[in-house]
């Protein structure tokens, strides 16, 4: 794989950005397994993010959950980053057009108060560098058509990201037992996700972890104030206009979102 090719593969998923316009897979200009390569049109695209005044708060985990690995055909975790304009208040609206093929997730996420340097990172490390956990949903998207994803074409994608919201209520990690977090998700009331800690990884700090050495592997480790979406604790759900999702978290709290009808201007 070419400069010029992780180039040209990292113009394409911008421009299906900038025009909510999918394109097609990308595995055929990358490589089908390529996952290097696909972290580098990744990077490239996170980048031109901060040449262009985007600021990193945080990665994203994906793939952690059998559910969704079995609704992707994948069978690997990734991640991505978090921007700050990705972030939606709690119980906020997120306006019509925004997204192109928006599905949501329940998650538990962590917010670091020190770095994670070392490769072989552990839970204990995990636990000791966590200043508290919240309640999340991420709302990912894909650029990629029709969700016609394999690990390259998510990688490159980062993550399949698209926006995510956090609990305003932190909760301490002495005496919370992640691995036994039980997770219902509703969408206009009806269960559409159901999933436990356990799910994610074996458990949220397992799939934090992983992370942590994986990016101090690569030289870029997590750092103090990070914020960490661990991964989806059970299945993706579609979200259309007017839908309005609910997540409990036991241990953590609820948390809401809405999408805009075409209509409905943006709330705050
Ligand atoms: C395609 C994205 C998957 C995730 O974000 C996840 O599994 O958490």
């Amino acid at each position: 794989m070419t400069a010029a090719e992780v180039a040209k593969t990292a113009e394409v998923l911008r421009e299906a950005a900038r025009t909510n316009s999918p394109c097609p897979p990308v595995r055929s200009h990358l490589g089908d397994g390529d996952i290097q390569a696909a972290y580098a049109v990744q990077r490239t695209n996170v980048e031109r993010g901060v040449a262009a005044g985007r600021r990193i708060v945080g990665r994203k985990i994906g793939l952690t959950s059998p559910a969704v690995q079995d609704q992707l055909g994948v069978n690997q975790p990734d991640f991505g980053t978090l921007f700050a304009d990705m972030a939606v208040p709690e119980g906020g609206l997120v306006e019509a057009g925004r997204l192109i093929q928006p599905k949501v997730e329940a998650e538990v996420a962590l917010v670091l108060g020190a770095e994670l340097p070392h490769r072989d990172c552990t839970v204990a490390d995990v636990l000791r560098a966590t200043d508290f956990a919240l309640p999340a949903l991420e709302i990912v998207d894909s650029r990629i058509a029709d969700w016609d994803i394999g690990i390259v074409d998510t990688v490159a994608d980062n993550a399949s990201s698209g926006l995510f919201v956090l609990g305003g209520t932190p909760v301490p990690l002495t005496g919370l037992d992640l691995r036994g977090v039980r997770m219902t998700m509703t969408r206009d009331g009806e269960v559409v996700s159901e999933g436990t800690g356990a799910d994610c990884l074996g458990s949220p700090l397992n799939a934090a972890a992983w992370l942590a050495s994986t990016l101090a592997g690569m030289g870029d480790p997590l750092r103090a104030g990070d914020v960490v979406l661990t991964g989806a604790l059970g299945p993706m759900a579609v979200a259309g206009p007017g839908d309005r999702f609910e997540a409990r978290i036991s241990q953590l709290g609820c948390i809401t979102v809405e999408f805009a009808t075409d209509t409905e201007g943006d709330r705050p």
